[in-house]
């Protein structure tokens, strides 16, 4: 058995056991001014839990005269995040400006590198300086938590880390991002506009500052990124994870996956593979009805994780917004205040490089290929034999009744296969042959699916 390499930590020191623990906030955008009335409105049962009370004494944002609907009084304001690690008085930092780069990542190097404990809800930072974070965090036996970095107000870490700590999972993934959830699901009940619906959850304060991190899928890689390395204890290269978005989907295939019995979501899977390799991606991906995926809507996520004892285990709830992402944030500082930590990759180890996903031609799964056409004699035969040629056995066929513009005397039509169970590199190969065909129009579209379990 390898040699325990992080010494137990010991909770931060206070004057007295009935001092309170006390916080500097850094970022008082959604999530920080959650944080803020979480912890005021909760005060008593949180220092019930945490064994004493919780105290901001410190807070820093971009923009001092911002109204923010909270009041700041009470607090000291730095404009420099960096210089409130230095307040002697701060016992904890509290990261929520977000972002792999700049201040975010500045203030929680500074602080673990000080000694102080960091909460963070800083998904890119962990996917991206993880590494990096984890280890000035364990040489300086300070915790570096994170629970509201994936799944806002699911304790999916907990849940993996600590509750899933005897099994061996090989299978981890879900819905991570509540944005492309709320924009899909919203989608696919009111046949709304793909941009409206993102701008309705810019409001409501799901999406990232820069929302194509959401839509592009990148948020959903970060998180997954974090997932994988907890379920599988050591830590994940973020650059070589797949990812696709969801600005292509249109309101043909959310029609026809309904009409064939899925749902499509932006998924994050992360496994084992047979050879014993990491493989990690992002896309958009067609549940069959029945799947514990396919009927989590809005802004809930939901992660299923596959271990060899636990069988399949589902957590939902609401993946983002001011009040679910507060909570897991002030459960980390109830963790924190308890002197309770875990090892920042779920396992002590001495560290090594991040392991790298399996290239996308090593993917393997059921296809949906939507192939708009010229509706001529022939045609399906002619892709049936491009499938046929790269091996790619199908499973169904749609063909609605015509529904496009006519060409000629010949009308376009959608056709949509579902292939059995296939490599990705032989349904690549086998679009590229389709796409070349005189008879079709424009560019197949691929959505990858997974099954029922
Ligand atoms: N929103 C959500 O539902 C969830 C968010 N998260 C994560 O939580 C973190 C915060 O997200 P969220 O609250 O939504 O983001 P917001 O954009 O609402 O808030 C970011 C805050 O950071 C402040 N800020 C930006 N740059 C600096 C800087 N250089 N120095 C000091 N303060 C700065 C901003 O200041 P100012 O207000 O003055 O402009 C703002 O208050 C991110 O890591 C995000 O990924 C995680 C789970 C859910
Ligand atoms: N932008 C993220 C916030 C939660 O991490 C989402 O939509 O899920």
């Amino acid at each position: 058995m390898k040699e325990k390499t992080m010494p137990l930590y010991a909770p931060p020191k206070r004057s007295a056991e009935s001092s309170p623990l006390r916080l500097g906030i850094v970022g008082l955008g959604t999530v920080g001014v959650g944080v803020l009335r979480l912890l005021e409105k909760n005060a008593a049962v949180i220092a019930a839990r945490a064994g004493c009370a919780l105290k901001v004494v410190a807070v820093s944002s971009r923009d001092r005269h911002r109204n923010r609907g909270v009041d700041l009084s009470g607090y000291r304001w730095y404009e420099q995040p960096e210089a409130l690690v230095d307040d002697p008085e701060v016992d904890v930092v509290i990261e929520l400006i977000g972002g792999a780069e700049g201040a975010a990542r500045s203030v929680v190097k500074k602080a673990l590198q000080a000694v102080k404990p960091v909460v963070t809800a800083n998904k890119a930072l962990i996917a991206v300086h993880g590494v990096e974070l984890a280890d000035i965090a364990q040489k300086n036996s300070v915790p570096l938590m994170f629970e509201a970095a994936v799944a806002g107000g699911i304790p999916v870490i907990k849940a993996i880390r600590e509750g899933l700590a005897a099994d061996h999972l090989y299978w981890v993934g879900g819905i991570l991002n509540g944005t492309c959830n709320y924009i899909l699901s919203t989608m696919r009940k009111t046949g709304r506009d793909f941009a409206e619906i993102l701008k309705e959850a810019q409001a409501l304060g799901y999406a990232e500052a820069d929302p194509s991190t959401d839509i592009d899928g990148i948020d959903t890689a970060h998180k997954l990124c974090i997932l994988a390395a907890l379920s599988f204890g050591m830590p994940v290269d973020f650059s070589s994870i797949y990812i696709e978005g969801i600005r292509h989907i249109g309101a043909d295939d959310l029609h026809f996956a309904e009409k064939m019995g899925y749902r499509l979501k932006l998924l994050g899977i992360s496994c084992l593979t047979r050879n014993g390799e990491l493989e990690a991606r992002v896309h958009p991906c067609l549940v069959a009805g029945g799947h514990p995926l396919g009927y989590v809507d809005g802004v809930f996520n939901a992660i299923v994780a596959k271990g060899d004892f636990i069988g399949q285990l589902t957590l939902e709830g609401p993946g983002a917004g001011a009040g679910p992402t507060a909570t897991a944030v002030v459960a980390d500082l109830i963790d924190v205040a308890r002197g309770s930590t875990v090892p920042v990759w779920g396992a002590y180890h001495s560290g090594g490089s991040p392991i790298r996903s399996v290239s996308r031609d090593m993917f393997e799964g059921p296809y949906y290929i939507r192939v708009d056409v010229n509706d001529r004699p022939g045609v399906v035969a002619d892709i049936t034999a491009c499938l046929r040629d790269c091996g790619v056995s199908l499973k169904s066929m749609l063909q609605e009744e015509e529904r496009y513009e006519t060409e000629g005397t010949f009308k376009n039509v959608p056709l949509v296969f579902i292939t059995h169970s296939t490599l990705e590199a032989s349904v690549m190969r086998a679009i590229s042959l389709i796409s070349a065909l005189p008879q079709v129009v424009g560019q197949p579209v691929m959505i990858r699916m997974i099954g029922h379990t």
